[in-house]
């Protein structure tokens, strides 16, 4: 499995882009739709979702004759280039059977559409966590902290932090602009969060906040990429948000492979293999992407191999992009999350000879803000002429949204033992995780018990990447659809049970072989139901198409 050289490399970037080819030339879901009968015909979609579809061919007819001065040929080409997979095809038709379901109910063999696609908690019925809430109220309306109710109705902490943070704030103002990096004061309090996690210190100017961490992303694929010849290294499997952006913005993205067979390890040495390759075709490699832990492979780096990262970068001038924004998703106890930065710093390496960018976000961990869109990315080892630049990109954006911000400084600075929220903050956080756990592993369980199925352990983040051992039959079936092999699995799971999974072919995978990404997100009383479902519709896909 460490083996895969260059030939394997560019064999994955040649299937990427078969598939990216194909996926233009078919974008109507309709193949795989059409495909063999569902466990129960007699409520089967295929009626009603043949209105909808139909509705969408005739939207494709006419684009094609338009006379509108924008079409696919003449728009940036990066823009077709670019994929993202975890809002996709399969998830467009998720969406179009929910519209369905409203009126249809009875011809479907499902109630309800399950989105284990996106790592958004909140969606799937998890609760905000209250102290947060109720800070971002108090902020946002703040006539409420002249009201005396105000004192029986929110905690006193949650005052106090209110008024801390809104005297941070030119005019108190949540509705105006900030200064293009972020309120000082918030980023005050993030430096001092990051400075109490690492043990070693953190300055506010290193602070970018962010509308969460995806603009941060683009925000360094901007400034190192200028061409093709411009590569960024990037796991394989990865979170397609690295993938859309290198296409974006023009570069090259040199593929690493994780190991699964090693539960998704990461070895310098195809670290190196990949570089030298790259070099070779006349790429200079600027950056190397960690995502730590992963998405979508849920794997926690060891400290040591965090260690050799850290001095691979160094010897071969590399910035470490370090996505960072699962820290608080660690599920077992024999793994722990230690920031890049601690790492590189205990290491001796610091601001003048290692150039570190780590991204954090409110949208993951235990708080799972995802639509409030907050985030930051602390940059450290760049020149002040660098630095300059970067706030420069920053302030043609004007500024993040106040209320991200100030969620990015609470995930940073929670409530303290002592504060008069700290225990039923504590009992939410600890609830929000432990169930993660749990879930994590009962789907874990229900995965690797199902026929050619194989599924790592989930150490952190969301997710599960169980890689899937297709009968050549339906490997068959979905080249007859022009659709890959996971996709059309993941259809076919959709159609028959409303559960939406994403292909791992829409985050990379060694050539030839299948995965899917599922979230652990479900609330617990679902996953009993989402087993069955799954359990249920595996074994009549693996009927129908053993040899
Ligand atoms: C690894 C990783 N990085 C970054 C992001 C971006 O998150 P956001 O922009 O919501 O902060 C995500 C979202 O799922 C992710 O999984």
């Amino acid at each position: 499995m460490r083996r895969f050289l260059a030939s394997q490399a560019k064999g994955l970037v040649d299937q990427t882009r078969r598939h990216h080819h194909k996926s233009r030339l078919f974008l109507s879901p309709l193949p795989s739709l059409s495909s063999p009968p569902l466990p129960n015909p007699a409520r089967s979609p295929l009626v009603s979702l043949s209105r909808f579809l139909s509705s969408t061919s005739d939207m494709s007819a006419s684009d094609s004759t338009s006379s509108l001065p924008v079409t696919l040929d003449n728009i940036n080409p990066k823009v077709l280039k670019c994929e993202y997979a975890v809002r996709g095809e399969i998830v467009n038709i998720a969406q179009k059977l929910q519209e369905d379901l409203k009126t249809n109910k009875d011809a479907y063999p499902f109630d309800e559409i399950i989105y284990c696609n996106i790592g958004n908690p909140q969606s799937l019925g998890q609760l905000p966590i209250r102290f947060f809430r109720e800070v971002l109220a108090l902020c946002d309306h703040t006539s409420l902290l002249d009201e005396s109710e105000t004192h029986g109705l929110f905690s006193t902490d949650a005052i106090d932090r209110a008024w801390k943070i809104l005297d941070t704030i030119p005019g108190r103002a949540t509705g105006a602009y900030s200064h293009s990096q972020g309120i000082k004061g918030l980023r005050d309090t993030i430096a001092a969060g990051i400075e109490a996690r690492d043990g070693f210190p953190a300055d506010p100017n290193d602070i970018f906040l962010t509308d969460g961490a995806s603009p941060a992303v683009h925000m360094m694929m901007q400034l190192l990429l200028s061409s093709e010849k411009d590569g960024i290294l990037c796991p394989i499997p990865q979170y397609p948000l690295y993938s859309a952006s290198i296409a974006l913005h023009g570069g090259s993205l040199v593929p690493y492979y994780l190991d699964e067979a090693t539960g998704w390890g990461l070895e310098i040495s195809d670290l190196k293999k990949q570089l030298e390759e790259a070099r070779s075709k006349g790429i200079t490699v600027r950056a190397l992407v960690v995502i730590n832990p992963g998405n979508p492979t849920g794997q926690v780096l060891g400290e040591e191999n965090q260690r050799d990262i850290v001095n691979f970068c160094k010897q071969e001038g590399l910035v470490l992009l370090a996505d960072e924004v699962y820290q608080e998703n660690v599920y077992v106890p024999d793994k722990k999350f230690h920031s890049f930065k601690k790492v590189a710093r205990s290491l001796g390496h610091g601001e003048k000879d290692f150039a570190l960018v780590s991204f954090q976000s409110v949208s993951k961990g235990y708080y799972g803000e995802c639509g409030k869109r907050g985030g930051y990315m602390e940059v450290t080892g760049f020149t002040s002429d660098v630095r300059e630049q970067i706030y420069k990109m920053a302030s043609v954006n004007l500024c993040s949204n106040i209320s991200g911000q100030i969620l990015a400084s609470l995930v940073m600075s929670p409530p303290k033992p002592g504060d008069d929220s700290y225990d039923s903050y504590m009992a939410e956080r600890d609830g929000i995780l432990s169930s993660m756990a749990k879930r994590a592993k009962t789907l874990e369980e229900a995965l690797n018990n199902l026929e050619g199925l194989t599924c790592n352990r989930a150490e952190g983040a969301m997710y599960l990447f169980p890689q899937i051992k297709l009968p050549q039959k339906a490997i068959e079936a979905a080249e007859a659809a022009k659709t890959a092999p996971d996709a059309f699995y993941c259809k076919r799971l959709l159609n028959a049970t409303g559960i939406v999974v994403v292909p791992g072919s829409g985050f990379g995978q060694v050539p030839g072989t299948w995965h899917f990404r599922c979230t652990i997100l479900p609330q617990e009383d679902k996953i009993p139901a989402i087993v069955n479902r799954l359990t249920e519709f595996h074994k009549s896909f693996m009927d129908e198409f053993r040899e």
